[in-house]
């Protein structure tokens, strides 16, 4: 066991494009998505124990502990490897839940990472994936930790390196979920599967947008008025969006701009995860195995 306290970083991220290619015969949408980190994070302050139990605070408002995914992670992974020990984790929790900025399965990766390494478990990378996938769509991206696109249902990875823009991140007022969106009947399912070269080049949308601003005035508004200053879009199923920028400054500006009602707050794009750089740095001095 390694007794030190780490503060781990767990990123968000923003689907830089997203297209529905189709629904598989299980319900399930087929995708393809530009996966990218923001400097944005939640923190994990992590002290293994032996008590072999797994305690967080604090709790996250209105979900139990049973369904808070650093604990469904802590638990999976304690399973998989018949592990006795405990943990302590320590949340400090930055990230705007149910957003589409994938904070849920950010803890759950870096709960997956982290415990792999208090633990001294050696459970390999891919096989923290396959655990994650059980837990969200976007877990595996967060483990793997570079920008990548996702195709199949998000489970399948390939890394690229899409320029790292400065972004102004709108949070509107509304609770959108992920199956509803999913769920409905005007959702745009049947865009054209295309190439690597053709995704990184072309103009990018998201299939969702539309459906979700038809039915949710908020997000409509909010990208509007964005739309005004910069080229605006949503992550996700919602209901973030993002204004992109070439420099920092410019995305200060138009924050300080943002009328009262726009809860917003600015950003760095990453294609390497704060998480991975931390693996990296540790590896590099032989404290980590992964
Ligand atoms: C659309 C994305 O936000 C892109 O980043 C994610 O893939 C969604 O990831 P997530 O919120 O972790 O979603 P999950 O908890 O895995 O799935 C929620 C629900 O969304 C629907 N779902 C999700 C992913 C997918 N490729 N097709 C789907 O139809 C399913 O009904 C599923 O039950
Ligand atoms: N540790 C956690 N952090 C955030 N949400 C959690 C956590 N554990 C459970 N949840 C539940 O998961 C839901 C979705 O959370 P999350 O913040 O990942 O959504 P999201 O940003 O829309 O994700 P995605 O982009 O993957 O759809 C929350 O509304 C909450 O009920």
């Amino acid at each position: 066991m390694q007794p030190d306290t780490i503060r781990w970083p767990a990123p968000a991220k923003l689907n830089l494009f997203l297209y529905i290619t189709g629904q598989r015969s299980d319900g399930y949408h087929e995708l393809q998505t530009l996966f990218q980190f923001i400097d944005r994070c939640d923190y994990l302050n992590i002290n293994a124990n032996m008590s072999g139990n797994i305690t967080i605070s604090p709790a996250i408002p209105d979900v139990p502990l049973e369904s808070n995914l650093i604990y469904k992670a802590a638990m999976l992974l304690k399973k998989h490897a018949d592990c006795p020990l405990g943990a302590h984790i320590e949340l400090e929790k930055n990230l705007p839940m149910g957003g589409g900025l994938g904070g849920g399965s950010s803890d759950a990766a870096t709960t997956l990472i982290a415990l792999n390494y208090h633990w001294d478990l050696n459970v390999s990378q891919q096989t923290l994936s396959e655990l994650g996938k059980s837990l969200g769509a976007d877990v595996p991206i967060f483990i793997h930790g570079k920008a990548a696109i996702a195709e199949g249902v998000g489970e399948k990875l390939n890394s690229v390196s899409p320029a790292q823009s400065h972004y102004l991140i709108a949070v509107p007022s509304c609770h959108i979920s992920t199956p509803a969106v999913f769920k409905n009947p005007d959702l745009k399912r049947n865009s054209k599967k295309l190439s690597h070269q053709e995704l990184m080049s072309n103009k990018w949308t998201n299939d969702c947008e539309p459906c979700v601003k038809k039915h949710y005035p908020e997000v409509a508004n909010t990208i509007d008025w964005l739309l005004e200053y910069a080229p605006t879009q949503m992550t996700g199923t919602g209901a973030c969006v993002f204004s992109t920028f070439s420099h920092a400054n410019e995305a200060e500006l138009l924050a300080q701009k943002t009328p009262e009602w726009l809860n917003c707050f600015t950003a760095e794009g990453l294609n390497i995860s704060p998480l991975r750089e931390l693996l990296t740095t540790k590896n590099q001095t032989n404290q980590f195995a992964l």
